[in-house]
């Protein structure tokens, strides 16, 4: 608990709206280091806290690497196995421990299922009374109504509003996204005859003895489009580890993955080789200085960035594909100096390039601003229209425009998450 007075004359708290385009890193850095920026004068000399996915991916790195359960010490299960929402508090609770004169949010609700968004923002509120925030936004829905100070961050320009108005009009959504051609076809095709993909029947899963899914009965059929959604921690990415083939979970079970019984010899392999994935902290993962078009070309190896000189072919068909996305001009560029909206339809379009037979996109939107979330829903409805591949794609958020034919909802109970399939209207 802080100990700071509750102060009488309300403080200031600042919202800065940045799109795919605007330096963070380097304002996450002068917040924490300094210089602190003029639009932030109050908080020159001040003791800042970060919370953020970045820190809770250095704070996983710490604990596999050295074993320091800094977030986790009440607890024996680690911090990468905790859902977002777990983890989230845990970080919550370290930074109100040290009791920061401030704490920057670096898009705090990202991941977050819709009750534990309203808890978070009910803690912020009450936090607010003592403790200044600094809240990084991507999509105007999230903005803590308590906010006084509106700043937008133009690649690496700040500028003060004295209203809303501006921030909104920063974050504002286009009209409708356009992809001029249609998506490049496959180099090969993989022939898949049967009428199931992945088939789960009567799955059950639970960690020491803590039930996480059960009765869990899902048929993805070739070329259906799925919208994965579950509240955090209802076991979403516990169940696609079933479908991956990556929890040793699924043996002994009835699981089907690509017609083969999980635990009759299939290689984990020949699994992943069907299956394209995406999820945005892979990015964090990626070192090395890969060009954009060899980092997509490499999507047809499997390899990150490429190490053999491409073949004519490969080289035409990453044109498309880059046309597609309007990244032509960008091929030559690292991809780490793209914007994170290019990294990831770069990424999204990576794992689509082989035509695999099932396409994960686990909340490749998060951290978006409005308009590139935008964007990249249109890819995805357009992927899940002109081929023959099946999506998973994950998300919280109810994301507009979004047209999958079914959706699995992932219901909590005390004995695990069942499964409910709902049929959308576009099934009609
Ligand atoms: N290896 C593990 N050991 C113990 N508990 C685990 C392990 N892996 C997952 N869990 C627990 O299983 C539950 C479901 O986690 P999972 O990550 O699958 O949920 P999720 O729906 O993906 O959540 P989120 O959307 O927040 O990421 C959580 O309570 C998590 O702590």
């Amino acid at each position: 608990m802080t100990n700071k007075p509750v102060s009488l004359t309300s403080k200031n708290h600042w919202a800065v709206a940045i799109n795919n385009a605007s330096n963070k890193f380097q304002l996450l850095d002068l917040l924490a280091n300094g210089p602190v920026p003029p639009e932030f004068e109050e908080l020159r000399g001040l003791q800042g806290a970060l919370f953020s996915k970045l820190e809770l991916v250095r704070f996983i790195d710490e604990e596999e690497r050295h074993g320091a359960k800094t977030l986790t010490k009440d607890t024996p299960q680690s911090l990468k196995s905790m859902s977002t929402g777990e983890q989230k508090k845990a970080l919550l609770k370290y930074i109100l421990a040290a009791d920061p004169d401030f704490i920057v949010l670096d898009n705090p609700f990202d991941n977050l299922d819709n009750e534990s968004q309203a808890q978070l923002a009910k803690s912020l509120q009450e936090i607010s009374k003592h403790t200044q925030l600094v809240q990084i936004i991507s999509r105007k829905t999230d903005l803590l109504p308590f906010v006084t100070r509106f700043v937008t961050l133009d690649r690496a320009v700040l500028k003060t509003f004295g209203s809303i108005s501006e921030l909104e009009h920063f974050l504002a959504t286009p009209s409708k996204p356009i992809f001029q051609e249609n998506i490049p076809k496959p180099l090969n095709t993989d022939r898949f005859e049967d009428e199931v993909l992945i088939d789960l029947k009567n799955i059950a899963i639970s960690y020491d003895g803590k039930p996480i899914l059960k009765n869990i009965n899902w048929k993805i059929r070739p070329g259906s489009f799925w919208q994965l959604v579950g509240k955090n921690g209802s076991g979403k990415t516990t169940l696609l580890s079933m479908i991956t083939g990556e929890n040793s979970k699924g043996y002994g079970q009835d699981l089907y993955i690509f017609g083969k019984k999980k635990g009759s010899g299939e290689s984990i392999w020949d699994i992943k080789k069907r299956i394209g994935y995406f999820t945005p902290s892979m990015i964090d993962k990626f070192t090395g200085h890969h060009s954009a078009i060899n980092m997509l070309i490499s999507g047809l190896t499997d390899s990150v960035g490429l190490y053999l000189r491409p073949t004519e072919v490969q080289l035409q068909l990453a044109k498309e594909w880059l046309e597609l996305i309007n990244m032509w001009g960008l091929k030559d560029v690292y991809f780490h100096d793209l914007s994170m909206g290019q990294q990831r339809l770069l990424m999204t379009v990576r794992a689509m390039v082989k035509h695999p037979l099932l396409l994960i996109l686990d909340e490749p939107t998060a951290g978006l601003d409005d308009k590139s979330a935008a964007l990249f829903v249109a890819l995805a409805n357009k992927i899940a229209q002109e081929s023959k591949t099946a999506i998973i794609f994950v998300s919280h958020r109810k994301e507009p425009g979004l047209r999958p034919q079914y959706v699995f909802q992932l219901e909590q109970t005390k004995h695990g998450s069942t499964g409910k399939i709902i049929k959308t209207s576009q099934n009609k």
